[in-house]
């Protein structure tokens, strides 16, 4: 388990989130969804044991991250920034070998998969200066699954892919749920969330500059945590959810002024 155990961050001597609980279960894809500086990336960084907490602690199966010697927390959990960078410009495929760096091997049979699952193979020798931002998107989680963490943390990874692409990182994800791996995401497309994960954790935020009150405002099955209710009071926005289960589209407007 992944615990936020009533966890408060400051960034930049603010205070972003304030209290926040909620324990993250291996073999399911969780998704953080909510509005923007709702405290996604903050709560991730935290979960990921690279942002310490003001108060409160993260907690990987009982073990404070904090405490936890950087090489073994990098061992057990991979984290993809929303903006990633890449210090060096090497080869792709030497960029995820970088993956290994927890565990001090090369790891080949791991790269391999990584550059596989997300059909690198034709870049594998290109420089990383000479990818395009959603191909840079694609070597930079095959990095995070080349260590083969038991845990992957990615903030917005599908943002700059296209459609295929999307839909093949995420039947990936399931994989590695299926196969016991814990999977965090930050989206911010509610329908991908509402289709593909198995929990979601909708977070908002009140306050002013100097405090932010960052909350779990639902956690759950996606049709009940991401509910026109839930969508309203937290976006402001009226929607509702079209199509069947998996395949769900959101709509704004009312149901009947659509005509459902
Ligand atoms: N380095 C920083 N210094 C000061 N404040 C920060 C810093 N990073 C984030 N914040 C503030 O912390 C709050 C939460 O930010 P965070 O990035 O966690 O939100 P988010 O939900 O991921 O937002 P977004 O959807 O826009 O990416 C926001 O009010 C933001 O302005």
């Amino acid at each position: 388990m992944l615990a936020a155990e009533n966890l408060s961050l400051t960034r930049g001597g603010v205070q972003v989130v304030t209290g926040i609980s909620a324990t993250l279960a291996p073999g399911q894809i969780t998704a953080i969804v909510g509005p923007n500086g709702a405290g996604k990336s903050s709560l991730l960084l935290a979960l990921a044991g690279l942002l310490a907490p003001t108060s409160g602690r993260a907690a990987l199966d009982g073990a404070d991250l904090a405490a936890m010697p950087p090489r073994q927390r990098a061992q057990a959990i991979g984290y993809l920034p929303q903006v990633p960078d890449i210090a060096w410009d090497v080869a792709v495929e030497n960029l995820v070998t970088l993956g290994r760096l927890p565990w001090r091997d090369r790891g080949t049979a791991a790269v391999e998969a990584a550059i596989a699952a997300l059909a690198l193979e034709p870049l594998r020798r290109r420089p990383a200066s000479r990818l395009s931002g959603g191909e840079r998107a694609r070597v930079l989680l095959a990095r995070v699954l080349a260590g083969e963490p038991r845990w992957i943390l990615a903030d917005e990874p599908l943002a700059a892919l296209d459609l295929a692409h999307q839909l093949s990182l995420i039947a990936h994800f399931k994989t590695c749920a299926q196969a016991g791996q814990g999977v965090a995401v930050v989206l911010h497309d509610l329908a991908l969330a509402m289709n593909h994960a198995d929990r979601v954790l909708v977070l908002d935020a009140k306050g002013d500059g100097g405090r932010l009150e960052s909350t779990v405002v639902a956690d759950g099955p996606p049709a009940t945590a991401l509910s026109p209710d839930v969508i309203g009071r937290v976006w402001g926005v009226a929607a509702h959810w079209l199509g069947q289960p998996g395949a769900r589209a959101l709509v704004s407007g009312n149901p009947q002024a659509s005509g459902v």
